[in-house]
């Protein structure tokens, strides 16, 4: 069993396929009908050919006579209702919903365009690399058409994201200029190029971009009267001394909201292309070691790799096997549901892809196998880990994400946990997968980046040890570039945590 992307879109690739044959066996009936009619066209017309040759004989033959006006009476009515009918189409057109059903909706449409422009401003990739389907130098995909980016384009543009339709009407006017087959007309192109042109903020060039449109067509009412508003702000601009330079000021061209003009986002999306964002003065005493100090780890020593002293990051290697990453997947595949949107109190509201990403809650009563999960992060990290826990099972496809957050809940959020469980003390990721490009899980305040493994899992201690949160470990899943990632995650709770992790008086600590 192949876990791709996204559970639903796999099914979609199956769709394909029986929409195809679906399809073909459409046009056999209809190529059979078209024959026919043909034929029968061919019969009319030798008939005719004959009759004038000598129409009084024809005339004259009562048997002749009758067979012409029997082809315009019963043999008419036979094409029209057997070859001229829509009964084909109709039936075609009745199986419809039985043949569509589960297939990718327009918010799905939006869903796959706005990850890709998420990924395309995270990880600055050229759009006209991504038009030819190439992500980083590596041929990815089938060139993109001038149809393809013009409806990119459109779903940017229904958003309001001026910036992108700019990109993507412009490089579909690239790729029409060089396309054999048109696959779309220009001025539809040019109308919404200029209209996001002048939207953000460059009104010469809106005007110019007009005035390509009227080339194409000068009766446009629209176009004109755009023309003649374009040309009358940028008079009435000049005559109040504005230089044509300032009329072509974009400012905040990618359209951020507050969040993401903000110094943490800028430093999350440099994490998630790989860059150092700051020097660890520690980063030297960094160490890996084998762990033995549970007799269960003694053939099979824990693999520990420290990533941050203080607040103290750890990575597993080696930690489950391929039988468990496999059983966990067929056991959340048929549960998984599109996560929704994750918002808490601060206004730096985290998000999860809303469409593409999945999850589902596995139990500890669901599986021995997920009972023997919790037993093993037990020995792990010593942390107690009560039985009415979940794995939160996650799959990321193209594009999903998880912005900057805390795991634990703040003071005011003081009714997230119930109170004999208390705040998430510990965080556990479990990494399933590899992922082939992005998906890194990133900590903007400390420059920490943890690469998704396979069999590998991550801990970190999300609360001071005096109980109040650490705000240092806040943390984002970057947009997974190629590939998907599968994450299982664990939160171990403050109680049960007394004698292995005393909570101190100190706040520092
Ligand atoms: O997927 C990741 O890398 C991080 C996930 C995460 O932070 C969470 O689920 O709370
Ligand atoms: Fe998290």
């Amino acid at each position: 069993e192949m876990f791709t992307a996204l559970v639903h879109m796999e099914k979609s690739i199956h769709a394909e396929k029986r929409l195809a044959k679906e399809i073909r066996s459409y046009v056999t009936k209809e190529r059979e009908r078209l024959n026919e009619l043909e034929r029968i066209a061919n019969e009319y017309e030798s008939h005719a050919e004959s009759a004038m040759g000598d129409m009084h004989a024809t005339l004259a033959n009562p048997v002749s006579a009758f067979l012409l006006v029997k082809r315009f009476t019963t043999d008419w009515n036979d094409v029209l209702n057997k070859y001229m009918t829509p009964n084909n189409t109709n039936q075609f057109i009745a199986s419809l919903p039985q043949l569509t059903e589960g297939f990718p909706s327009p918010e799905d449409l939006d869903g796959a365009a706005v990850a890709l422009l998420r990924l395309q401003d995270t990880y600055v990739l050229p759009t006209d690399k991504v038009a030819k389907g190439e992500i980083k130098g590596v041929r990815y995909s089938p060139k993109m058409t001038a149809q393809d980016c013009f409806q990119l384009g459109k779903v940017a543009y229904s958003q309001g994201d001026y910036y992108h339709t700019m990109l993507w009407m412009k490089e579909a006017l690239t790729i029409l200029e060089n396309e054999t087959s048109k696959t779309i007309e220009k001025p539809i192109i040019l109308d919404y190029l200029a209209y996001s042109t002048y939207m953000q903020g460059n009104w010469i060039h809106a005007l110019n971009l007009t005035k390509e449109w009227l080339n194409e067509e000068p009766n446009h009412v629209r176009a004109q009267s755009n023309h003649d508003y374009y040309s009358k702000l940028i008079r009435e601009a000049k005559e109040n001394g504005k230089k044509d330079e300032e009329l072509d000021v974009v400012n905040n061209p990618r359209q951020l909201d507050e969040y993401r003009q903000s110094e943490e986002f800028a430093k999350y999306e440099a994490l998630c292309r790989g860059e150092e964002t700051q020097v660890y003065p520690l980063a030297h005493k960094l160490t890996c070691q084998y762990k033995r100090h549970h007799p269960y780890f003694i053939l099979r020593p824990l693999k520990e790799e420290i990533m941050y002293f203080d607040p103290w990051i750890a990575i597993y290697h080696d930690l489950m096997t391929e039988s468990e990453v496999k059983r966990i997947q067929e056991m959340a595949g048929p549960r998984l549901h599109r996560s929704g949107v994750f918002v808490t109190e601060d206004n730096k509201s985290p998000t999860t892809n809303y469409r593409t990403s999945q999850s589902a809650w596995l139990s500890d009563n669901d599986d021995p196998l997920i009972r023997a999960f919790s037993g093993k992060i037990h020995l792990m990290s010593n942390l107690t880990l009560p039985t009415a826990e979940h794995l939160q099972v996650v799959n990321y496809g193209i594009g999903g994400h998880y912005e900057p957050h805390f795991d634990f809940a703040r003071k005011r959020e003081i009714n997230t946990f119930e109170s004999w469980r208390g705040n998430r003390i510990a965080t556990v990721i479990f990494y399933m997968t590899d992922v082939e490009a992005g998906g890194v899980t990133a900590f903007p305040n400390l420059g920490v980046k943890l690469y998704p493994e396979a069999r590998s899992c991550a801990v970190w201690y999300n609360l001071m040890k005096s109980t109040e949160g650490d705000y240092r470990t806040r943390h984002a899943g970057c947009p997974v570039l190629t590939g998907s990632k599968w994450v299982a995650n664990k939160w171990i709770h403050e109680r049960g945590q007394e004698f292995t992790r005393p909570c101190s008086l100190k706040p520092e600590e």
